[in-house]
């Protein structure tokens, strides 16, 4: 636990905890007073339509949005009920332990060992070349590429098809230990055999992990979440087990949007 984080009452059982969660992009209300638990060893698929506002509420909980110009954000949002917003936390160990996978993957163009190095060595978790090794290869493994690169470490990141890539950035963020993963829209870019790859190992990944992921897939969140948030203009209309939300929707809202009405 970062010791920079100042302690809050824990809010439930839940990892994450937004309350009354708001942000502007200079007038632009993009998510307003949302409430919102993301509970820890599941993963919690974010929908809704375009422009709604889950890749904001997403980039709130590594402070993505702190190198966004212009935005503001205020309410609270806690990790194991620590303020995520303190002004004395060290934003660097905060994604350290909030990790984050994009659309489109971007090795660095360095080797395959060294993306998966480069956190491990920044943070000074190995205490020796064979400890890296160790933490490279552990990583690769989890994220089910050491097989497919375990004789070509040394050859560029960026020499992988782009489902490896993905699978690549996904073993870059679990390299340094983390213990919530942010994905947002990570297999848009992908043909439907290396998405089934990723949602697979997204699967194997929750025991561990807390993973929020953001789809405009409907059909990707009720196979990866087993808790499933429906954003639409910037509110949060409805959270619950992901079944519920596809079979029984209790929000008009949430029954037009799966229901192909809109979106
Ligand atoms: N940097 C920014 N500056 C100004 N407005 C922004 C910025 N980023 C997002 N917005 C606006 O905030 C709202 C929410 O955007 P956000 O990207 O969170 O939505 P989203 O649901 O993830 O959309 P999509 O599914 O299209 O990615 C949108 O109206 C968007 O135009």
């Amino acid at each position: 636990m970062n010791s920079q984080v100042t302690a809050h009452r824990p809010q439930g059982c839940a990892k994450v905890s937004a309350r009354s969660l708001s942000v502007h992009y200079g007038e632009k209300h993009a998510l307003q007073a949302v409430d919102l638990d993301i509970r820890a060893g599941e993963v919690t698929a974010l929908i809704g339509p375009s422009g709604c506002g889950k890749s904001t509420f997403l980039r709130c909980i590594n402070r993505m949005n702190d190198m966004v110009e212009g935005a503001k954000v205020s309410g609270s949002l806690t990790l194991d009920g620590s303020d995520i917003y303190d002004r004395a936390l060290d934003v660097v160990q905060l994604r350290a332990r909030v990790g984050m996978v994009f659309q489109k993957p971007n090795p660095f163009p360095k080797s395959i060992y060294d993306n998966i190095a480069y956190g491990p060595r920044i943070h000074g978790l190995a205490r020796d070349q064979n400890e890296l090794d160790e933490i490279v290869m552990t990583s690769l493994e989890r994220a089910g590429l050491l097989a497919e690169v375990k004789d070509r470490l040394t050859e560029s990141g960026t020499s992988l098809s782009g489902g490896q890539q993905q699978r690549l950035c996904i073993a870059r963020a679990i390299a340094v230990g983390p213990e919530v993963i942010l994905m947002d829209e990570p297999c848009s870019a992908l043909d439907p055999i290396a998405t089934a790859k990723v949602e697979e190992l997204i699967d194997d990944l929750r025991e561990n992990y807390t993973i929020v992921i953001v789809t405009h897939s409907m059909q990707q969140a009720a196979r990866v979440s087993q808790r499933t948030a429906f954003f639409h203009l910037g509110k949060l209309i409805e959270v619950s087990d992901t079944e519920q939300i596809f079979t029984n929707p209790q929000q008009p809202l949430t029954q037009g949007y799966i229901t192909g009405r809109f979106g």
